[in-house]
């Protein structure tokens, strides 16, 4: 079966329709330069509905001490998925901190970017393979953009790995196909406009991930 993570989720509507549709990961953004933010308080009220049904992620960015305890002590996510220039020793930091497991965004445009790889095999729980973001970006991700899926044929990884970045339900059957992922993340291909998360989309991701396997 294919893991899907469905990211930035806002709305008790579009988080359990994720649920329903089988979401075994649902992400919430504290990043507030993101139209997908949610501060971890609110962040914490969402997610209870998720508990015991889904692993629940929340995605930082170079986060500080303080924010990362308001997050533990609020939101207690099952993971924290580190999504900005964290080193290794840095996410040791933040499992001891926090308590969670750790998830690590690594940005692919070539083939060298996967240099980064054997540095995280043990500092992450799990690797997350995710475009880089357009020069001048202000977001680090959930940008829309893929990387060339077949820079991960064949590619032997001691590590469990996400793909993301440009996922949507129409290319995920292609996607998985040459990189022969297991697991997935989207955000932007599920959304009407960006941090609005769209429902039927959703529903659609989610069949795309079951048929794929069919
Ligand atoms: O989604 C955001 O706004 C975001 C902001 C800052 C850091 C990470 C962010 N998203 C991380 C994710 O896990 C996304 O799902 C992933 O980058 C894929 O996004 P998309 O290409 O939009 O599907």
């Amino acid at each position: 079966m294919t893991e899907v993570k469905i990211c930035g989720l806002t709305t008790p509507e579009t988080l359990e329709a994720a649920l329903v549709g089988g979401a075994a990961y649902v992400g919430a953004v504290i990043f507030p330069k993101s139209p997908r933010h949610i501060e971890p308080e609110a962040a914490a009220e969402l997610f209870a509905m998720a508990r015991g049904r889904a692993a629940v992620v929340a995605v930082v960015v170079d986060p500080d001490d303080a924010l990362l305890g308001r997050i533990a002590t609020s939101l207690m996510p099952d993971f924290i998925q580190l999504h900005g220039n964290e080193t290794p020793q840095r996410a040791a930091e933040v499992r001891a901190l926090t308590g969670a497991k750790i998830i690590k965004a690594l940005p692919i445009r070539e083939d060298a970017d996967f240099a980064a790889v054997p540095a995280w095999t043990k500092a992450a729980d799990i690797l997350l393979f995710d475009a880089k973001p357009p020069k001048g970006s202000e977001l680090p991700g959930g940008v829309g953009h893929s990387f060339d899926w077949s820079l991960m044929a064949n590619r032997a990884l001691a590590a469990r790995w996400f793909l993301a970045g440009g996922l949507d339900g129409t290319n995920l059957g292609e996607a998985l196909r040459i990189t022969g992922a297991s697991m997935v993340d989207v955000s932007s291909g599920v959304e009407s406009a960006p941090g609005v998360k769209d429902i039927p989309l959703i529903r659609k991701f989610l069949d795309a991930a079951r048929q794929a396997l069919a």
